[in-house]
């Protein structure tokens, strides 16, 4: 049986859902490194994922981000990732995730497109934001749902009461033994 502290732990969302910020807050909590999707694309590409998307296209910036996420999951285990919102469109990425503890961090569409005006580093990919954001709210929510081990509404819960509510639920999942996708 796998020792539950060796696996991952993911923070998944739409863009602006906060992954980044509860990664931080549970990574410092249990002393782990951060692996965050933005960082990793600047390390490895030397740009951001806005300028990946304007140069290269969409799909070519989720295949990057997917691959990236595979291999940080392939990694370290005793880490804290902050994924790309576009990874759990790929098949082998949500294969990955069945063997990580994942937050799935869940918001409204018109609060995530609030939250996106800050930072040039977010793609733009369409003129309405909230629209492109609800379009993909509706193409992913059962794919985050399918590896999520732990769901929140980013938008009526803090970040620190979310990174408690996670981190006690990874805790009794190292006590059981078992990270199971109770969503
Ligand atoms: N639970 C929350 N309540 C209120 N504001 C939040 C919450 N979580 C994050 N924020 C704010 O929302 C913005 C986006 O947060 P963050 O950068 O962590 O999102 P993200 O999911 O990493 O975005 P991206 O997909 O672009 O990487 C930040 O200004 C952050 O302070
Ligand atoms: O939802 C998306 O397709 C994306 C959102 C960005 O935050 C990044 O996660 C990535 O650039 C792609
Ligand atoms: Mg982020």
């Amino acid at each position: 049986m796998t020792d539950i502290t060796d696996i991952p732990i993911v923070v998944a969302g739409l863009m602006g859902a906060g992954k980044t910020t509860v990664a931080r807050l549970m990574a410092d909590a249990l002393d782990r490194p951060l692996r965050d999707n933005d960082e990793e694309l600047l390390e490895r590409y030397g740009t951001t994922a806005a300028d990946i998307a304007t140069d290269l296209g969409a799909a070519e910036l989720h295949a990057r981000e997917a691959s990236l996420l595979r291999e940080a999951l392939a990694g370290d285990p005793f880490v804290v990732i902050a994924a790309a919102a576009s990874a759990v469109e790929d098949p082998a990425s949500r294969r990955a995730l069945g063997r990580a503890f994942v937050v799935f961090l869940d918001a409204p569409p018109a609060v995530l497109a609030e939250r996106t005006l800050s930072g040039t580093h977010r793609p733009r990919f369409a003129p309405d934001t909230a629209e492109m954001l609800a379009k993909q709210r509706e193409r992913r929510l059962a794919y985050f749902r399918e590896v999520a081990d732990l769901t929140a509404d980013s938008s009526r819960q803090a970040p620190e009461g979310i990174a408690a509510r996670a981190l006690a639920r990874f805790a009794n999942a190292k006590r059981s033994g078992r990270a199971g996708h109770s969503g």
